[in-house]
């Protein structure tokens, strides 16, 4: 699904470079649970923010879905990622003006999904969740837990191929965590979504099936932890 081949990213800054990512390379197939994992600073978020097309690497190849991400134009760009990402955020992004079905239909507005195909999508994600009692409350008005649901409702309303998670659980108590891993975990392996998360827990990162280690921006270890897929 992904392959990655020598990867860098540096910022030039007064004519020296820091370098970010170097020389990353890996790939990541369909139905894998990867982990991302490394102290503060190692290139975590870029390298998932790299394969979420929402930061270019500054060399190297990328391949997402036998697509060569960095030679297509923009507009193609958006629509794979439309199409087969769901991204869920530390801080889960929600619009606060919206409510939690209008922050779910979101992404199908753009994929230019009509108006019963959208109320019945939203309506079947809002009842997995259990969360039709909540549907017209604001994002302000639910815990941390509960808003990062829906984060997660709005990554998988579109039926992605794979979500993209930065620390999802990193604002969260703890048994709220633990629901969220074993969401994902479910996702994983009842419905076959790849998932590839960053986290600094080793809790969250057993639930994969796979640890990748970064340290300065340089992959340490590639790590299979359960025999999953
Ligand atoms: N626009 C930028 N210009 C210069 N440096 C940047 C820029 N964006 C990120 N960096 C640097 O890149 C490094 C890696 O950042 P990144 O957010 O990928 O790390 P991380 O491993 O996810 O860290 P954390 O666990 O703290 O979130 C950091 O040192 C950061 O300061």
């Amino acid at each position: 699904m992904i392959e990655l081949k020598n990867i860098e990213k540096y910022y030039a800054n007064k004519g020296v470079k820091s370098y970010i990512l170097r020389h990353v390379s890996t790939e990541i197939k369909a139905g894998e649970f990867v982990s991302i994992m490394g102290p503060s600073g190692a290139g975590k978020s870029t390298l998932l923010n790299i394969l979420g097309m929402l930061e270019e690497p500054t060399y190297g190849e990328y391949q997402f879905m036998g697509e060569d991400i960095t030679s297509l134009n923009e507009r193609k760009r958006i629509d794979l990622y439309r199409n087969h990402i769901g991204f869920v955020f530390q801080a889960y992004h929600l619009i606060d003006e919206m409510t939690v079905a209008e922050n779910i239909e979101a992404p199908l507005l753009y994929k230019k999904i009509g108006g019963s195909e959208r109320k019945s999508r939203v309506a079947d994600v809002l009842d997995r969740f259990n969360m039709v009692a909540k549907k017209d409350l604001f994002p302000n008005q639910l815990s941390g837990g509960q808003q990062q649901l829906v984060g997660i409702a709005r990554a998988l309303v579109a039926q992605p191929s794979i979500i993209l998670a930065d620390e999802p659980t990193g604002n969260l108590q703890s048994a709220q965590a633990l629901q969220i891993m074993e969401l994902f975990k479910k996702l994983n392996e009842e419905e076959g979504i790849t998932i590839v998360q960053v986290t600094h827990s080793e809790v969250n990162a057993g639930y994969g099936s796979r640890i990748l280690h970064l340290l300065d921006g340089v992959i340490k270890e590639d790590l299979k932890v359960n025999q999953t897929v």
